[in-house]
């Protein structure tokens, strides 16, 4: 095992985890240095939401190591290291998980509730301070329902900021939005990582705007990180595995075989 790095937040080292027979993760390492946004590309079906929770230590890996500041985090044992590290990591899911009957306000004090001894005078102020930072202090009494995609994206970031987070976990932030919607999210993710200085490690489809918006990407494939690097260098690799991923050709011409073929093949499955 590789001595960890000071200028490393999060190392992950062979992580395996298998449901049943499916082996998703085969030995999968990450490097996240501080400060940084990080994004893991792969093919549908890969095992990058997998990976992600296993970050969030909301899955528990079969084997490997992962490094939170130094620290190890094991399953099992070294509760207390768990515990901090909840502390001091948030997740935005895909769908927001926002609240349905709790205001804007109630939603982002939920995180400090739970997990701080503030008092209640504390919490109020640190939530309307988390709302102003991202524009919503006006909705502080609306509830999801009634503000929009973008809003209540900009909602689950400030309930994930509002613990003041040294890391943030994305998984698929822009999933399901148009193309304005995408790039919104991937500007407001890249703003407040700059105002608020946490590193971000992301999961997402959306390559071209990852390439973009990331300070490194990996790249997920028969579950391990097939490529680490910077963009420049994914885009510039000759290694057929990303090149295939990075032009799309595998997909296509697998589907165009299969339809030619008279196979089915399901548009979900690339
Ligand atoms: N809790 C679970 N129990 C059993 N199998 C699971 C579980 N979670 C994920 N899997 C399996 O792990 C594999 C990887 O799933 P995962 O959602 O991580 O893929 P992904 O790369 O994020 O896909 P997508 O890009 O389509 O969201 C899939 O075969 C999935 O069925």
């Amino acid at each position: 095992m590789a001595a960890s790095s000071p200028d490393l937040l999060l190392q992950v080292e062979g992580v395996t985890k298998r449901f049943g027979d499916n082996v998703v993760l085969a030995g999968a390492d990450l490097e996240v240095p501080r400060g940084s946004v990080v994004t893991v590309m792969g093919r549908s079906g890969t095992g990058k939401s997998v990976f992600l929770k296993c970050l969030a230590d909301v899955i528990q890996p079969d084997s490997g190591s992962i490094r939170f500041d130094g620290q190890l985090l094991k399953s099992g044992g070294h509760a207390k290291s768990r515990a901090e590290f909840r502390q001091r990591c948030s997740f935005l899911f895909q769908n927001n998980a926002l609240f349905d009957s709790l205001t804007a306000l109630e939603n982002v004090a939920l995180p400090l509730e739970q997990m701080t001894d503030l008092p209640d005078r504390d919490i109020q102020s640190r939530s309307l301070e988390a709302l102003q930072q991202l524009e919503l202090e006006k909705f502080q009494d609306s509830y999801p329902s009634q503000l929009s995609g973008g809003m209540q994206k900009r909602l689950a970031l400030a309930r994930a900021i509002v613990t003041r987070p040294e890391l943030v976990l994305f998984d698929e932030p822009t999933a399901g939005l148009d193309p304005l919607r995408r790039n919104a999210v991937f500007l407001m993710i890249a703003k407040y990582q700059r105002q608020f200085g946490f590193t971000a490690v992301m999961v997402t489809h959306d390559v071209q705007e990852a390439l973009i918006a990331s300070d490194r990407v990996a790249l997920l494939d028969q579950g391990r990180m097939h490529f680490q690097g910077t963009p420049e260098q994914f885009r510039s690799s000759a290694d057929p595995v990303v090149t295939s991923f990075r032009d799309n050709t595998f997909t296509l011409t697998q589907s165009l075989a299969a339809i030619r073929s008279g196979q089915s093949f399901s548009s979900d499955d690339s």
